[in-house]
């Protein structure tokens, strides 16, 4: 199934669609255009590429811009980039440089749109979790769980998410758990947040295909790994859901399975148009 025809935008508590505002069509590229683009281009998302100096950079001075993977491209057309470079520039005067939180659940894919998001806006981009694994100096989310505890890792997400709210142009992937403590909001709420909300069924088969061993709280040694995701996930989501829905913007894919991440122009454009009216509000 086409993600696109199942996305859409909502705001976290009314579940309303938003009005589009003017001079901002809705978020569908018509297919003939872009059936018609002919030049494929990239969007870098390459790790090594390096970004600007961050302001404000507090207890993470000195740290660059670290993208979570490896080199990963999205290619657009001419014309898609075309489209993506207008809206960007639509929504960076409202954004006024403050930073964009993405909260989810594992897998909701925070990282995944996060860096194509900065792509296009020119902002760096953040995964918390490997700052945590930064600062606490060991290179996997599961071996801090494992050596210390998760309360360790709570602590330093939290310092990590104080230290980031002081700085501005950052798309900033949040651990899915980030949620749960109030003070994290303080820091969040300095930015703006979104909220990807993806079925629990997609998340398991996405966190299946990939594996568990990257997310100790879905880690099961035996068994069916969808089944043991898909159960886990219902559990944390019930304790979560108040904790995400305090998030300034929901945007949701619902009733799609939708792990053929095959129409990322689709997502990125209902993405930026929650930004600006997020951000216009
Ligand atoms: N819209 C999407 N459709 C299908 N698969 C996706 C989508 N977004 C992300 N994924 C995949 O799901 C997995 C988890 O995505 P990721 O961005 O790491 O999530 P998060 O950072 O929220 O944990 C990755 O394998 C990614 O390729
Ligand atoms: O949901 C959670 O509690 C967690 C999500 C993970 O991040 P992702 O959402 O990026 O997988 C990571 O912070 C840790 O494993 C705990």
């Amino acid at each position: 199934m086409d993600a696109g025809t199942c996305l859409r935008a909502a705001t976290p508590r009314a579940g309303a669609g938003h009005r589009t505002p003017q001079g901002f069509p809705p978020a569908r590229v018509p297919a003939a255009r872009l059936a018609a683009a002919q030049r494929p281009l990239a969007l870098g998302l390459d790790s090594r590429r390096s970004t600007g100096p961050i302001r404000g950079a507090g207890g993470l001075k000195g740290l660059r811009c670290r993208k979570s993977s490896g080199t990963e491209k999205v290619h657009y057309s001419a014309d898609e980039a075309l489209i993506l470079k207008q809206k960007a520039e639509d929504v960076l005067p409202y954004l006024n440089d403050r930073c964009v939180y993405l909260v989810g659940m594992m897998g909701s894919g925070k990282t995944t749109v996060g860096k194509i998001i900065a792509e296009v806006l020119g902002y760096s981009f953040f995964d918390s979790d490997k700052l945590v694994e930064h600062t606490v100096g060991i290179p996997s989310v599961a071996e801090i769980f494992q050596v210390h505890s998760e309360a360790f890792f709570r602590d330093n997400e939290s310092e990590v998410l104080r230290d980031l709210s002081s700085m501005h142009r950052l798309i900033v992937a949040t651990g899915g758990g980030a949620v749960i403590r109030p003070i994290n909001w303080n820091y969040m709420k300095k930015g703006l947040t979104i909220w990807l909300d993806v079925p629990l069924d997609a998340l398991a088969r996405r966190i299946a295909a990939v594996g568990t061993a990257s997310r100790p709280l879905l880690h099961q040694e035996s068994g069916d790994p969808y089944t043991k995701a898909y159960a886990k996930l219902t559990a944390l989501m019930e304790k979560r859901m108040d904790s995400y829905a305090n998030a300034d913007a929901r945007v949701s894919l619902e009733g799609t399975f939708s792990t053929e991440f095959k129409t990322p122009l689709y997502i990125i454009l209902v993405f930026i148009w929650m930004l600006y009216t997020t951000a216009k509000a």
